[in-house]
């Protein structure tokens, strides 16, 4: 039985969220908070055998899901594979997915979760068909909340089914996690970004793009360029755990935008100069504990100019704004990641803060209630590996 492993990480956007859905540069670095999906197809299980199924199996959630063949054939018609062609799923396609979604009792309080699943079904039967077998997938993300845990479920999938496809001809017999070539990252990229696109409706492809590659990436229109900081950025993650939903935000941000094009096109535009002046700072070498705080406040200035243009988006909220004020108290200073409204603040932890202040804003950030996370930035992107 053919079975593959596959661990796509979860990000932090440091500059130009949503500005980026509009043509603006953006910068993103993997975190190593990771979607685990282990992947099994079964081959003494032919298509058209009714015993067989197409299985989901939500561990964190405590959720399974499954469909026989012949349904998913029903419900979708004849299966065209062309796993080396990725395939945007047409809306007639979308709502023939949402009601194979349907059919399963999602509990109301995770309704929010039907995305996820149908972006599963296209990536599934696009790749596979309709051959029976069953994904397993766990993640370390808060899920919904900002770092990203939509791109990297999708990259995780698009990657474990392609590894069982002869789209990629990876040496099964190796051991240990391998990364793919650089062609094969952009077949598994290229396939979550349609994932993406029925989770959020509009993407820009940095989320998919910086957790298929990993590394920090400068990003635009599609394009992506790798940098790397001169020393270490350390970064607190606050999660205010206040639930969001991507799609909304993406699409409010437009609504804003066709109603106040000029502005909105300077607010696009300012957010484009601050990720170009974050990326030159970022790569500057920093010699000594004066020029290393210097360019620390100058990352710090430009995160707050970034979060005050994000407020003008309409993307901020009351509880992220409570984590603001927090650590301003502490002259620290934060702004959102990813679509904002809840969900993840991020804060600048400077390299001579000394660690006892790091502890009182822990302690006090928890103690609203909020759930603070101490995360490497920059580490590795996909990963499979064959057992
Ligand atoms: N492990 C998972 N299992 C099932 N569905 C998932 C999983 N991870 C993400 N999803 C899907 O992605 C949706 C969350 O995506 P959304 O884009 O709103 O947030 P995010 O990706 O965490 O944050 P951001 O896009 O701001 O970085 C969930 O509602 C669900 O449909
Ligand atoms: C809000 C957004 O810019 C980033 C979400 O992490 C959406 C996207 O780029 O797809
Ligand atoms: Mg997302």
């Amino acid at each position: 039985m053919a079975e593959v492993r596959a661990r796509a990480p979860g990000k932090i956007i440091l500059s130009g969220e949503h500005a980026v859905v509009h043509g603006s540069t953006a910068i993103a670095a993997a975190i190593n908070l990771f979607t685990h999906v282990s992947f099994h197809l079964d081959p003494s299980l032919p298509p058209g055998n009714g015993d067989g199924s197409v299985g989901l199996e939500l561990k964190d959630l405590g959720l399974a899901f499954s469909w026989s063949p012949s349904r998913l054939k029903e419900g979708l018609g004849d299966a065209a594979t062309v796993p080396s062609t990725p395939v945007s799923c047409s809306p007639e396609r979308i709502k023939l997915i949402a009601a194979l979604v349907e059919e399963h009792d999602i509990p109301e309080a995770k309704i929010w979760l039907s995305s996820g699943i149908s972006a599963f079904i296209h990536l599934y039967t696009s790749i596979h068909g309709y051959k029976p077998g069953k994904v397993v997938i766990s993640s370390d993300l808060p899920l919904g909340s900002g770092l990203g845990s939509s791109a990297s479920f999708c990259v995780a999938l698009a990657a474990s089914f392609l590894a069982l496809s002869d789209a990629i001809t990876i040496d099964k017999s190796q051991g240990g996690r391998l990364r793919l070539s650089e062609n094969e990252l952009q077949l598994v990229n290229r396939w979550a970004f349609e994932g993406e696109k029925i989770i959020h409706g509009k993407p820009s492809g940095i989320d998919n793009t910086v957790s298929a590659f990993g590394g920090m990436i400068q990003f635009k229109l599609g394009e992506l360029i790798h940098i790397e900081s001169s020393a270490p950025l350390r970064m607190l993650i606050t999660n205010t755990k206040v639930g969001r939903n991507t799609k909304a935000l993406v699409a409010g941000v437009s609504e804003r935008a066709s109603r106040h094009p000029d502005a909105m096109a300077a607010v696009f535009a300012a957010v484009n100069s601050i990720s170009k002046e974050l990326s030159t700072i970022i790569q500057s070498p920093a010699l000594d504990d004066i020029s290393v705080t210097a360019r620390e406040e100058k990352i710090e200035e430009l995160m707050e100019m970034n979060q005050g243009l994000l407020q003008c988006m309409g993307v901020s909220h009351a509880s992220i704004e409570t984590v603001l004020r927090a650590t301003m108290k502490y002259k620290l200073t934060s702004k959102l990641t990813g679509a904002g409204g809840g969900g993840c603040v991020l804060t600048l932890l400077p390299t001579l803060l000394s660690s006892t202040i790091t502890d009182k804003v822990v302690a006090e950030l928890e103690s609203s209630g909020f759930q603070c996370l101490k995360v490497e930035v920059g580490g590795e992107g996909l990963q499979i590996c064959f057992s």
